[in-house]
């Protein structure tokens, strides 16, 4: 990769969003969120499809206004920043590259309007696997190539933060591989890495920590462990070859109780011996009992399932 600004000029930017809140006529698509984005570790930004975060990465990127709050990088808000593309990279919507336009043209033109060095473009393209391309028009290009074409514009003036959105749409699996590599290698050279999903497996072993958004509003802000272990606080595994008789005792006690398996169901809302003491009594002979360790991705379920917009129940927001 090329010099790293983020070196040249010291600590990348911190990218601060303070009570943002944007409404779009009914729907209130930001509602008062705050978070800080710091160098030098990749912040996922999750949360259901709808809640909200294609609407802060815009509002951060200045191209839509809050109606309350702000949002800074560096302190100084988007429209401030005298060279933007030198400053703040971003891929937004991959598929707004002119269909006719080919792929160098497209990057030329970008760093000439910008007064990047024309050289840049041969270097991003080979950073993302595009220079064998280069000649071809966007419009022939899949998904995943176009999604490669935005992400080189973001790299293209050699930025110290970096912003996401959906990265991984359209990419194969060896595509999903190598945004991982690059995110990491990205914030590991101290850069801003803000990268947003709405699932969960995409940012699993690729962002140091969260930002979960539902309905626009905060849900979690906190490392991925930290996210994981919240998650697991008062859970158990009960494993027993007659579950069905197991959960019913424990339920009739006030637990809550989940099947996880044929033989294996997750209890909260009781103490381990009391558990233990109930299963027993009811002569349900049991093989173990376990502190519950929950995935990131069931971590993220129970965070956003009351946020979650399109439901098999729920057909509108709002
Ligand atoms: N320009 C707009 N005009 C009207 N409504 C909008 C506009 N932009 C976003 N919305 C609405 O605001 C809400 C949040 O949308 P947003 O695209 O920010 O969510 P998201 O979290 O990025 O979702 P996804 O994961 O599906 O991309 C949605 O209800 C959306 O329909």
């Amino acid at each position: 990769m090329a010099a790293v600004n983020a070196n040249r000029r010291g600590a990348a930017p911190t990218i601060e969003v303070q009570g943002i809140r944007k409404r779009y006529g009914r729907v209130l698509a930001v509602d008062g969120l705050s978070f800080t984005v710091p160098p030098g570790r990749v912040t996922g930004f999750a949360g259901p499809n709808g809640a909200g975060k294609s609407t802060t990465l815009r509002l951060i990127l200045g191209l839509d206004a809050p109606d309350e709050g702000s949002a800074l990088i560096g302190g100084r808000p988007y429209r401030g920043l005298r060279t933007p593309l030198r400053e703040v990279g971003a891929l937004l919507d991959a598929g707004a590259i002119h269909p006719g336009r080919r792929a160098d043209d497209h990057l030329r033109w970008l760093a000439r309007s910008n007064g990047l060095p024309v050289r840049r473009v041969r270097e991003v393209l080979e950073q993302v696997g595009l220079a064998q391309v280069a000649r071809r028009r966007a419009g022939g290009f899949s998904l995943g190539m176009r999604q490669r074409l935005g992400i080189a514009a973001a790299l293209l003036g050699d930025p110290p933060a970096l912003m996401f959105d959906e990265p991984v749409n359209g990419l194969d699996p060896e595509g999903v591989h190598w945004i991982r590599g690059l995110l990491r290698g990205l914030a590991a050279q101290g850069r801003t890495v803000l990268v947003s999903s709405h699932l969960m497996s995409e940012l699993e072993d690729t962002a140091d920590h969260l930002v979960v958004i539902g309905r626009g509003r905060l849900l979690a802000d906190a490392a991925v462990r930290d996210v994981c272990d919240a998650a697991s606080e008062g859970r158990y595994v009960l494993r027993t070859p007659r579950p069905a008789e197991a959960a019913g005792s424990l339920r009739s006690a006030g637990a809550a109780v989940t099947v996880s398996g044929p033989d294996s169901l997750i209890v909260s809302g009781l103490a381990a011996d009391r558990i233990a003491a109930l299963v027993t009594a009811a002569g349900v002979t049991f093989s173990e009992l376990t502190a519950h360790r929950a995935s990131l991705e069931e971590a993220y379920l129970r965070l956003t399932r009351a946020a979650t917009d399109y439901t098999a129940s729920t057909e509108e927001r709002r």
